[in-house]
């Protein structure tokens, strides 16, 4: 189903599960060795709904060089969000923790590694 929205193959599946608002992920780019920087990384977020920031690389820190504005996004149940070549290598992203979140939320991000 992912493959076939984003017309992208995907061979590896992270899932992260938050119990509640406490459960959270820092800023970061992914990492993983041998990922495929010409790949989409999709994700799909189930249950509780969670922000998910993006901050521009240069934008971070006491020595920033730009100023440019983070971008909040609401990731709702169901909601499928594509990060697309080089978001993930310009733009950082975190999941910050939100006391008004009580419940648990999935996510599953489909990735390609070069295998
Ligand atoms: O839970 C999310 O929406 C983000 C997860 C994430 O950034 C990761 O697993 O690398
Ligand atoms: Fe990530």
């Amino acid at each position: 189903m992912v493959g076939c929205l984003t017309g992208h193959h995907y061979n590896f599946v992270l899932i992260n599960r938050y119990r509640n608002g406490k459960d959270h992920i820092g800023e970061h780019r992914d990492a993983e060795k041998d990922l495929d920087r010409n790949s989409p990384i999709v994700s799909i977020s189930l249950g509780q709904q969670r922000n998910f920031i993006l901050k521009h690389g240069e934008s971070r820190g006491k020595n920033k060089s730009k100023s440019i504005r983070p971008v909040k996004l609401a990731l709702e149940h169901g909601s499928i969000l594509l990060m697309n070549p080089p978001t993930n290598e310009i733009w950082y992203h975190s999941l910050p923790p939100c006391k008004t979140a009580p419940g648990v939320r999935i996510n599953l991000t489909f990735r390609k590694i070069i295998v």
